[in-house]
């Protein structure tokens, strides 16, 4: 057995998957074959969903029948609200709140405990369906609202910031939203999706795949780095320094630049180059330039100081959350959506996955000590 220790996993190959590929070196990102780019800008996440979990894009006619399918299972039981209200009103973190909705999900999920890969797929989309039912809920009760019914009528994004405003949304803020909901859908073994596979691996539920997938996403040095992000943006401006010597600072003190660095980009993402232009674009229209200065003004410092170039560039976290703002939603729900949408990844995964499982079970070097002589309890 080899013995060469992989701090983190870095490198390792652990299975084969169709679903897509990263291209650390040059930045680039596709869904099964599809540039992330050509995907953003021309498919909806419904699109996305189907091409991830069927293998190829819709028809027109499939993704009528698809997207209407996921739209009628939009609708949480009453006790899984009254869990969010619990929830809210203990004033439980966002992605805290969605881990255990999430899990409470299954207790109502028709498909019970069966497991072939047909009925996981259906609660997949049942869970896809509801995520954003819980979320919308969550954050209207803790705004002292009352939760919106979910409009089967709506897209997957615009039904969600009609849940979460009371308001259909314009068509820039639904465009802008699906696009983000398209970004975030898969990439690769990230930390969250490969939690979810070594759940799935050892042949447990989705739900339980999906809410380890949650708790993964929701540490800053994943999903949850995007509202970091935003925290810095709103610190500065609060303390009107500024951005550059904010990050000078940081770095004095040899701390980390949330929304910087990257395990496979060793240049900018491509994801955070669609942010950006996106974000630029509202800032332009808006004519509110704020955040886009301050980002701006950051990546230019650590690109002529070298760090870019070192390969610490900006990732996906580093401009979505100023794209959210721009939509109205609160910081602590920029996580929440990255689950929102990046469950389509997990399902994908963990399906794929078990089509030809193998639990997953590394090893660890044992450095403990050795022939340690027992003392019993009462003689310690
Ligand atoms: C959706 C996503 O999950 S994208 C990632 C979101 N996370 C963040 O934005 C948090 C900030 N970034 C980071 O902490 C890291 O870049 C990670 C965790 C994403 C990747 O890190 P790893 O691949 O494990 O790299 P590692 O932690 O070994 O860092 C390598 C070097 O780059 C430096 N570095 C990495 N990221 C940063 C950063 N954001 N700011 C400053 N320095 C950094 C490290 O200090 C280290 O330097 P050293 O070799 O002199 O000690
Ligand atoms: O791939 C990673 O390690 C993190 C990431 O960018 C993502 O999950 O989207």
């Amino acid at each position: 057995m080899a013995d060469e220790l992989k701090r983190g996993l870095e490198g390792v190959l652990v299975a084969e998957s169709d679903l897509s590929y990263v291209d650390g070196e040059v930045g680039k990102l596709v869904y099964r074959g599809y540039d992330i780019e050509d995907l953003a800008r021309g498919a909806s996440y419904e699109e996305v969903l189907y091409l991830l979990w069927h293998g190829s894009l819709p028809t027109a006619a499939e993704l009528d029948s698809f997207a209407a399918d996921l739209a009628a299972e939009r609708e949480v039981n009453d006790d899984v609200i009254e869990t969010v209200r619990a929830l809210a009103d203990a004033d439980e973190r966002p992605m805290a709140a969605l881990r255990t909705a999430t899990s409470m999900l299954s207790a109502y999920d028709p498909d019970g405990e069966s497991d072939d890969g047909e009925s996981a797929l259906r609660q997949g989309r049942r869970i896809t369906a509801k995520i954003p039912t819980v979320l919308a809920a969550f954050e209207r009760v803790r705004q002292g609202e009352e939760p919106v019914a979910p409009d089967p009528d709506l897209s997957h994004a615009g039904n969600f910031l009609y849940m979460l405003t009371g308001t259909e949304p314009d068509a820039v803020s639904e465009e802008t939203f699906d696009m983000a909901l398209t970004l975030h859908a898969d990439h690769g073994l990230n930390a969250s999706t490969f939690t979810a596979m070594v759940i799935g691996s050892t042949m447990a539920d989705v739900y339980s795949g999906v809410t380890g997938g949650i708790g993964a996403l929701s540490g800053p040095l994943h999903g949850g780095a995007n509202q970091d992000v935003m925290e810095v943006l709103h610190e500065i401006d609060a303390s009107s320094k500024d951005p550059v010597q904010w990050v000078k600072d940081v770095r004095a003190d040899g701390g980390r630049i949330p929304g910087f660095g990257h395990r496979v980009y060793k240049v900018k993402d491509p994801r955070a180059k669609i942010l950006e232009e996106k974000l630029r674009d509202l800032s332009e229209s808006s004519g509110d330039t704020k955040w886009l200065d301050y980002t701006t003004a950051i990546e230019e410092y650590l690109t002529d100081q070298g760090l870019v170039e070192k390969g610490i560039a900006p990732n996906v976290d580093f401009y979505s959350g100023s794209v959210y703002d721009s939509l109205g939603i609160p910081v602590d729900m920029y996580t929440p959506i990255f689950a929102m949408s990046r469950v389509g990844g997990w399902i994908a995964h963990v399906a794929e996955y078990q089509e030809d499982n193998r639990l997953i079970r590394p090893r660890a070097r044992y450095t403990g000590p050795e022939d340690a002589e027992f003392i019993p309890l009462d003689e310690r």
